[in-house]
């Protein structure tokens, strides 16, 4: 077995199905097993700041708020900065706004106006891709901000939701890795 399906089985291991959660007919995706096992979420962490290495990334962009438990411990681990993207009214001063549509319902993101250098090598990190309503308009956000993103990597793909066809345009060529496909 190669590495990446070794992690990819551990990872896969420690995330839990809860159905019907928030709303009747949606299979959650509990990470909260994963984020309790040392030796899970130490190897999702390394892999995470190995993949920012990779890629050049100056800063690793964590999705409140599951993105946030990912990205700050692996820009940590990288020797990266971590920028947040917040859902609304949490953010002081200036921000850019986005809103969208995700799997259970809709939301608006927002990023700090002066959080990237222009032209800052930027890596998006996220627990879920469901169907893609939240990372593509963080991926809007981190453009209009300045930054360029270099990648996005993300735990879990529900890939009977078609969020990476949804994704590709907002991508501009960068790569989208996905650590456990459903
Ligand atoms: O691909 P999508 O359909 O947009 O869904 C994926 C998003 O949904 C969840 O976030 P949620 O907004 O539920 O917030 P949380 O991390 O604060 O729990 C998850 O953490 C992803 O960010
Ligand atoms: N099914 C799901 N499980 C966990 N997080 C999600 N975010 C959007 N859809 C989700």
């Amino acid at each position: 077995m190669t590495d990446i399906a070794a992690l990819a089985d551990l990872l896969n291991s420690r995330i839990r199905d809860v159905p019907d959660y928030p709303k009747p007919g949606v299979l959650f995706k509990d990470i909260a097993p994963l984020l309790a096992d040392a030796e899970a979420f130490g190897a999702l962490t390394r892999a995470l700041a190995e993949r920012a290495k990779e890629l050049g990334a100056t800063k690793v962009v964590g999705l409140e708020a599951r993105g946030f438990v990912l990205a700050a411990p692996a820009a940590f681990a990288a020797g990266l900065g971590f920028v947040p993207i917040r859902k609304k009214g949490k953010l002081p001063g200036e921000v850019f706004q986005k809103s969208y549509d995700l799997e259970y319902g809709s939301a608006t993101l927002e990023v700090q106006c002066d959080a990237f250098e222009p032209g800052e090598p930027v890596l998006v990190v996220d627990d879920v891709l469901a169907t893609g309503g939240t990372i593509g308009a963080s991926l809007d956000l981190v453009q209009q901000a300045g930054a360029r993103l270099v990648g996005v990597v993300v735990l879990m793909e529900l890939g009977f939701l078609d969020g990476r066809e949804r994704l590709t345009p907002h991508l501009g060529g960068a790569p989208l890795d996905t650590l456990v496909t459903v």
